[in-house]
């Protein structure tokens, strides 16, 4: 059996202030993309995991542990821990969302583990037991089991959806940066120029199936928070901006989400990006919608 975990981008991040357990509540739009990672699932008499990203560049690979340090391994010891099941499973993780990139891939695993296992292991869990395990693992495992559009409160888990606009052609583009959500949110001093209302603009853009003023009025206080210190941010933004692309940074960073008009403008882009001699990581993605989650 397969379950897919569909990665995410936000369109537009506000932080909007810190909370006394640490974390920060944000206000954020969040868009499921067609992005994802696999993981597989045969019978075995014990529970035994491995992983591979094999089409991911040896530098994020490297990122990557497949033990107890990964959250799809996690997801699975929250399951049994919640359930008591004994059962085993031979459990296979093909990574191609990229890591650490503000994409949410391992999140995106904790989440179609906790789906694949309800149904490989027949536990019968409602939505809402998922929703409260997902949520124990990481603030965006909650959307990431859903899927689709949303607006995100809270720490992200407060979601109220939203119907997805039609399929859009994107171009991902990861720099060669990597820096931890923990310490981009510690980065935060309080002030934010994007606030609720910023997103209140991006909704409404969305509601009215504009994709493209979305991202024209989308803001993310991690652009304000990253951008001074890593140059190679603001000049990867511009790279596309200047050729006419609306361009956002997806949640804490590095990752670039480029709005295209057709899928053929990503392979003159990605040809642009190599003459020009960046060690940018590019892949062609679209919107999706909760059916396709
Ligand atoms: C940046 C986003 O991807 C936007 O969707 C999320 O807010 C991050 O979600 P995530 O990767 O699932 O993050 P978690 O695993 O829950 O938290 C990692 C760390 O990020 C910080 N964190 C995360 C979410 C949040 N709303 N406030 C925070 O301050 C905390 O220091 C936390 O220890
Ligand atoms: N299944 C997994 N896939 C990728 N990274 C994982 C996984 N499990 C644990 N990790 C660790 O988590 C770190 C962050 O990777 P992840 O892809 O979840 O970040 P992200 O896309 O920036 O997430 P977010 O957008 O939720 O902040 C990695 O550097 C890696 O060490």
């Amino acid at each position: 059996m397969e379950q897919l975990g569909c990665s995410k981008i936000n369109i537009g991040l506000s932080i909007l202030n810190k909370r006394n357990d640490g974390y920060h509540n944000i206000d954020t739009i969040f868009q499921s993309i067609r992005l994802s990672d696999s993981i597989y699932f045969a019978r075995h008499h014990s529970v035994v995991f491995s992983g591979i990203a094999p089409e991911l560049p040896q530098y994020i690979q490297d990122m990557i542990p497949y033990d107890e340090r990964n959250l799809a391994l996690q997801a699975v010891r929250e399951l049994q821990s919640y359930t008591s099941c004994k059962a085993g499973a031979a459990i296979h993780l093909l990574k191609r969302v990229p890591a650490a990139a503000g994409l949410g891939g391992g999140s995106a695993d904790a989440a179609a583990m906790l789906k694949g296992l309800n149904k490989f292991w027949d536990l019968r869990l409602t939505e809402d037991e998922l929703l409260t395990i997902g949520g124990k693992l990481g603030s965006d495992v909650p959307f990431l089991l859903k899927g689709g559009t949303a607006r995100g409160t809270g720490r992200g888990e407060i979601m109220e959806f939203h119907e997805s606009p039609a399929p859009h052609w994107l171009l991902i583009v990861k720099p060669e940066i990597s820096v931890s959500t923990g310490i981009a949110y510690n980065k935060f001093n309080g002030i934010s120029q994007f606030t609720s209302t910023t997103i209140d603009h991006v909704l409404s853009a969305l509601k009215a199936s504009d994709l493209q003023r979305a991202f024209t009025v989308s803001g993310n206080t991690f652009e304000e928070l990253l951008f001074p210190e890593y140059e190679e941010l603001q000049q990867c933004k511009d790279f596309f901006t200047t050729r006419g692309y609306n361009t956002i940074m997806t949640g804490s960073g590095p990752t670039m989400v480029v709005l295209l008009d057709k899928a053929t403008d990503a392979l003159a882009l990605q040809e642009e990006i190599k003459a020009n001699g960046h060690n940018w990581l590019s892949l062609i993605t679209k919107t999706c919608s909760q059916e396709d989650v």
